[in-house]
């Protein structure tokens, strides 16, 4: 399992994310480029003391992130998402894919991934915090995988 960010904009949303990454031992992608000044620098300054501890790849772009990660099968977690969560069916080396904090993924990436996955909200409500529904999104596929730290598979 990993997880990936396209284009995030908050630094403290990407900070939550490396601290699930490192917590579970989930490598993180972030692909670029970044609405903020990303370096591992700002995050120590940040007193991010477990991202630091994420295994990190960062790719210049779309483009160079998906060269790097083919054959992975890429999950989506869009509010447009035709599959809900609880019916998705995860497997080990899923990359979950993550939009940015503003608009999503562009059209082009919503025809590039394997499936498409919302987390089912009450009607009145848009969508949730980036790093909350990653947090929600990679509980459910560790625990569908057995991939929780100390978990035998
Ligand atoms: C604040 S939302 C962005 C909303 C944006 N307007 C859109 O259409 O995707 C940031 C990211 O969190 C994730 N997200 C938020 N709520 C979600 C939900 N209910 N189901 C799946 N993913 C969600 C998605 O990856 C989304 O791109």
């Amino acid at each position: 399992m990993r997880i990936a960010l396209y284009q995030p904009d908050i630094a403290g949303n990407v900070g939550a994310v490396l601290r699930l990454s490192a917590c579970f031992g989930v490598p993180c992608d972030i692909i670029e480029p970044c609405g903020f000044a990303f370096s591992e620098r700002a995050l120590r300054r940040a007193g991010m003391d477990y991202a630091i501890k994420a295994d990190i790849k960062r790719h210049a772009d779309w483009n160079a992130f998906s060269n790097a990660i083919a054959p992975a099968r890429l999950v989506l977690m869009t509010t447009k998402g035709s599959i809900s969560l609880p019916k998705f069916s995860f497997q080990k080396e899923d990359i979950i894919l993550m939009g940015s904090e503003g608009s999503g993924v562009p059209e082009h990436v919503h025809s590039h991934v394997t499936a498409r996955v919302h987390i089912p909200l009450r009607p009145e409500f848009r969508s949730l915090n980036v790093a909350v529904s990653a947090g929600i999104a990679l509980a459910e596929a560790l625990r569908q995988t057995s991939q929780f730290p100390g978990e035998c598979a």
